[in-house]
């Protein structure tokens, strides 16, 4: 399998002595029991309370001083001292590393909602998603064929949650991504998947002349216009609602270039073709097509490829059933496949998205 160096390396051989692995056995084991005492460790305050008092608190310190109980208190403190996120020296709880990590990194924020507020109770459904290829956890949030059906009615914590999570990985990656685009200066664009907006209303802010046609169900349309109508440059917005998952629909003609950003991950290898492939019906020699994804062969850092292979989890259980956070030579070969060609791949931007520049063949 072709990896990014950073990668390849490190999964090529045994990373852990027998006592690590031992050790990860059991972390695994206790997997669900570590995530929420470390959530609830965070939501009671405990990790701020001990960041903010660096020389350390006693037991009964923190008790009173998250009003809750010593029992309560003492058993999540004693099982984050085991976890390692907290120390005690002298009787006197401290802040850990990875504590502070989960306090002041919001990508651990951000998943950790992530996973509690989506895919918590969907994953017990896990087993039953991989031998069905059918999103069997999405049933505790809602009644819908696939998640993106439901966005916009998804119960209120559960929606906040997963556009948390949406926005902050593509977020991080639009102005760098504006650059790429706008050096072939489209006067049209066809955001595809294009969600609440924006990154179309980065476009038309951008550019003072670009017009952008957003490609997305009916129903996130609506959510789309809602939160751009008060945007500079909202009138050059257009939407344009489809179900893409019908191979009958087509894509419309004349668009300079077509974006996708974190959109061919919501389906499977045989449903990307299809997209593909009526994109690629759609465009001129001269139009360009894009595709920004978060390939998890091409990370830099390897947590970031550790996080990219478990989200894939979150499109089998709760998703759709058959989509994934793709290895890029998998992307490659479904472009192949649809009449066009990869003209270039710019890497590293934001957060880890990469974007595959493509053109018909
Ligand atoms: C993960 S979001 C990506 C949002 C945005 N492009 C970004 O980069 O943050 C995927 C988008 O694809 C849309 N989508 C999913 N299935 C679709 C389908 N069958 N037809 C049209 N749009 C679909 C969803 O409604 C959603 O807005």
């Amino acid at each position: 399998m072709k990896l990014f160096p950073s990668l390849q390396k490190r999964y090529a051989k045994e990373r852990f002595t027998a006592v690590q692995a031992q050790r990860l056995a059991q972390e695994i084991a206790f997997g669900p029991v570590v995530f929420q005492v470390s959530r609830l460790m965070l939501k009671f305050g405990i990790f701020r309370l001990l960041s903010d008092n660096r020389e350390g608190l006693s037991l009964e310190q923190i008790s009173q001083k998250t009003e809750l109980s010593r029992y309560a208190a003492q058993v999540l403190l004693e099982a984050s001292l085991t976890i390692g996120t907290v120390l005690v020296k002298d009787d006197q709880y401290i802040l850990a590393k990875a504590g502070w990590f989960l306090l002041n990194d919001e990508m651990a924020q951000v998943n950790m909602n992530f996973n509690q507020d989506v895919n918590y109770k969907g994953l017990f459904h896990l087993e039953e998603a991989l031998l069905n290829g059918r999103p069997e956890g999405l049933k505790e949030l809602g009644n819908w064929p696939t998640i993106y059906e439901g966005l916009s009615d998804l119960p209120g914590q559960a929606q906040k949650s997963w556009f948390g999570f949406d926005h902050f990985y593509s977020d991080n990656s639009f102005d760098q991504a504006l650059e790429i685009v706008f050096s072939h200066s489209p006067r049209t664009l066809l955001d595809v998947g294009g969600n609440t907006g924006r990154w179309a209303t980065k476009c038309v802010q951008y550019n003072e002349t670009v017009e952008v046609t957003i490609m997305d169900l009916p129903q996130q349309l609506e959510m789309m216009k809602q939160k751009t109508e008060k945007m500079a440059g909202h009138k050059r917005i257009h939407g344009h609602g489809v179900n893409l998952l019908d191979e009958n629909v087509p894509f419309p003609k004349g668009f300079d270039a077509i974006w996708m950003s974190q959109f061919l991950d919501c389906f499977s290898e045989k449903e990307v073709i299809s997209i593909l492939s009526r994109a690629a019906q759609s465009m001129s020699a001269e139009g360009r097509l894009y595709i920004m994804e978060t390939f998890w062969d091409r990370q830099k850092f390897e947590t970031a490829a550790y996080c990219l292979t478990q989200i894939s989890i979150y499109f089998t259980a709760m998703a759709n059933g058959n989509s994934k956070m793709y290895h890029s030579d998998d992307m490659a070969r479904c472009i192949q496949e649809s009449g066009l060609e990869i003209e270039e791949i710019y890497d590293n931007l934001g957060l880890g998205h990469s974007i595959i520049k493509c053109k018909l063949k």
